[in-house]
């Protein structure tokens, strides 16, 4: 083992363009790691806490710098623990989560060069499985990602049957350029979102007819089964006082909104279903679950925010049957690593995701590699997005 000699901060640009932490590890034997933090536009009331760029990298500097360096940067849960203790909070406000994931990556790289082995083998181990995650690709968006759009937040393709990582990531990649065709038919102009989807200035009923007709013609064309799911991001849409999910000019309980989702699920077979109900709202994720969980994933993403408290509660009510993986949310990759861990030990899927806003980055890929996941959602297209799916193709071909 190898212990850290140092750890250097410093702001880069997100696929926002706003200011974001690097962070880069050096170890004594010469190990080089890097790792920067994404940056979430509709992040769940529970998450750990981000500070803008320039206050964390200044906090961490000073807190968690100094007691990082002679850590052994192999032992993971060691420099986890290491920031943890610098910071002193729950949920990492002293320092922000963003120097505390940045530095957390980055030290599992430099680990993983001193090595010589991939990321992934890395933080799997000798015995990980040999599964590849299906890729969730967001190909129509609005809410907190566009302006003007689809109420719901992500419309997502799932190439369920594609026999490889690679036909998959290119069959996304061709529902999304399908999408543009069915609504140039239609007329409709559309921009992208903040994570490269489609912004169509169209209702949510024309967005589901749009998308089941991209991923019908793709399909056809690759021969294998591709299905779509949702990021309804419904603790965006849920307003506290009215105690009702908003859609523009109607509004829906959550009885309603319950009863909508089933129905969606049932008329257009989807696979995934992301937040469909606010994140304070354990029982009415159990009632959805109990209804539709057989055929289809429903998934906490605001509602456990990578946080293995808020996960055991999901699972003592029975809400949702998988968790959203973000590591960002909790601040550490050994927190991250626990979440997953407990979803898999009591049967709840799990899917590694990226955020709104994004680098290049690419450490979410050899996570879902590392630990086995079902599903990565990490966009469709832009570099960003590509960083990730294209490092997913290269591990495919043992080529990191
Ligand atoms: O809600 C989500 O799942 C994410 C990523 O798609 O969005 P954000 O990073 O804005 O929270
Ligand atoms: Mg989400």
């Amino acid at each position: 083992m190898t212990r850290i000699t140092s750890v250097s901060l410093r702001r880069v640009l997100d696929s926002r363009g706003n200011p974001t932490v690097e962070a880069d590890v050096l170890t004594e034997s010469g190990g080089f790691g890097r790792g920067a933090a994404p940056s979430g536009a509709s992040t769940g009331e529970y998450e750990a806490i981000e500070l803008p760029a320039s206050e964390s990298i200044a906090k961490a500097r000073e807190h968690a710098v100094p007691r990082l360096e002679g850590v052994y940067a192999g032992d993971q849960r060691a420099v986890d623990n290491a920031l943890r203790g610098a910071d002193g909070t729950d949920d990492f406000s002293a320092i922000g989560a963003n120097s505390a994931v940045a530095i957390s990556m980055a030290a599992a790289k430099a680990a993983a060069d001193v090595l010589g082995a991939p990321l992934y083998q890395h933080l799997g181990g000798a015995f990980r499985g040999e599964n590849f995650p299906i890729p969730l690709g967001n190909v129509v968006g609005g809410g907190e990602h566009a302006k003007e759009a689809t109420h719901i937040q992500e419309f997502l393709a799932a190439p369920v049957g594609a026999p490889s990582v690679s036909e998959a990531v290119f069959a996304n990649a061709a529902v999304h350029a399908a999408v543009a065709d069915v609504l140039d038919e239609r007329g409709v102009p559309a921009a992208k979102g903040d994570e490269g989807a489609w912004a169509p200035p169209i209702s949510d009923a024309d967005a589901f007819e749009v998308v089941d007709e991209a991923v019908d013609r793709v399909e056809d064309e690759v021969g294998f089964e591709i299905r779509f799911g949702l990021d309804m991001a419904a603790a965006e849409l849920y307003d506290d006082d009215a105690e009702a999910y908003v859609y523009g000019d109607e509004t829906k309980s959550a009885d309603e909104q319950i009863e909508y989702v089933a129905g969606l699920v049932d008329e257009y077979d989807l696979a995934y279903v992301e937040d469909p109900l606010d994140e304070n709202d354990y029982e009415a994720f159990a009632e959805l679950t109990d209804r539709v969980g057989d055929r289809t994933l429903i998934c906490g993403d605001d509602l456990f925010v990578t946080n293995v408290e808020r996960l055991q509660d999901g699972i003592d009510a029975g809400a949702a049957n998988s968790i959203l993986i973000k590591p960002n949310q909790i601040g550490t990759l050994s927190d991250a690593f626990d979440a997953v861990e407990l979803a898999a030990r009591n049967g709840y899927e799990t899917v590694i995701s990226h955020r709104s806003g994004e680098t290049e980055d690419t450490t979410i890929a050899h996570l879902a590699v590392a630990t086995d996941a079902g599903y990565i959602k990490t966009g469709t297209v832009g570099g960003e997005r590509t960083a990730k799916l294209n490092e997913l193709v290269r591990i495919a071909d043992d080529a990191v």
